[in-house]
């Protein structure tokens, strides 16, 4: 992974993340979350127990991947499958199962719903938008439902502590803000297309509310 926060990266991973029959490849889809990582870290300190969160539920992706069974982690898909035919899913409560692939991968699945809309703020944004309102905004109509109050309160403090929309798109690395803007228009529907492959295929087996 390079120093430097790039959004052309995030779009790559995530156009890689999708085969031709819309099958998501775990390895891109975690290289995508690596990428948001080191632009989570580049913010500061107060940032760091949701990178560290996120980090771990990379490294379990990246464990299962290249361990004996990692054939089976290669697609979302097949890990689905993988992980319910050999009743390696934890379905309702917490047990032999702990971190599975599918309750991990649902995790950062709804924190994706998170970043499509805090992206599709700051894409229509105006110059005086403020980067907490709008982040606080996505969080709560995605992830915040999932967390308990603890967890709400730390993160609207983090929110606080976000840059300005100037500093958002300079750390972004894609040009001036026209061309931002421009990227950003061309990133959300991938994002919204791996979000939407992904939901579909927990909805149809039942594994949303995985504990
Ligand atoms: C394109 C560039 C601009 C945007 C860059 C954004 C970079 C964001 C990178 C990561 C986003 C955060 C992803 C958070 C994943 C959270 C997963 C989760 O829900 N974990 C909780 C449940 O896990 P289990 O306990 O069941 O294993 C866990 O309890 C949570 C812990 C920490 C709090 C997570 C808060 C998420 C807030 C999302 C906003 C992040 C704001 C970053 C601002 C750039």
């Amino acid at each position: 992974m390079a120093d430097t926060f790039s959004l052309q990266r995030v779009l790559e991973t995530f156009r890689s993340s999708l085969s031709e029959n819309k099958k998501v490849y775990i390895k891109y889809y975690i290289a995508g979350w690596q990428e948001l990582v080191s632009f989570m870290n580049s913010l500061g300190n107060v940032f760091s127990f949701i990178s560290k969160d996120v980090v771990s539920k990379i490294q379990i992706l990246e464990n299962f991947l290249s361990g004996e069974n990692g054939s089976y982690y290669v697609t979302i898909q097949s890990m689905v499958k993988y992980e319910l035919d050999n009743d390696l899913v934890d379905l309702t409560k917490r047990g032999s199962h702990p971190e599975s692939g599918c309750r991990t991968l649902l995790r950062l699945h709804r924190a994706l719903l998170w970043l499509e809309l805090f992206l599709e703020r700051l894409r229509t944004s105006t110059e005086d938008g403020k980067t907490s309102v709008m982040c606080s905004d996505a969080y709560n109509e995605s992830l915040a439902q999932h967390h308990p109050w603890l967890i709400r309160k730390a993160v609207g403090v983090a929110f606080c502590a976000l840059p300005g929309r100037d500093t958002f798109f300079n750390v972004m690395n894609a040009g001036d803000h026209t061309q931002v803007v421009a990227l950003l228009g061309e990133s959300l529907p991938l994002i919204a297309e791996v979000y939407q492959i992904t939901e579909d295929l927990y909805v149809k087996n039942h594994l949303l509310e995985l504990p």
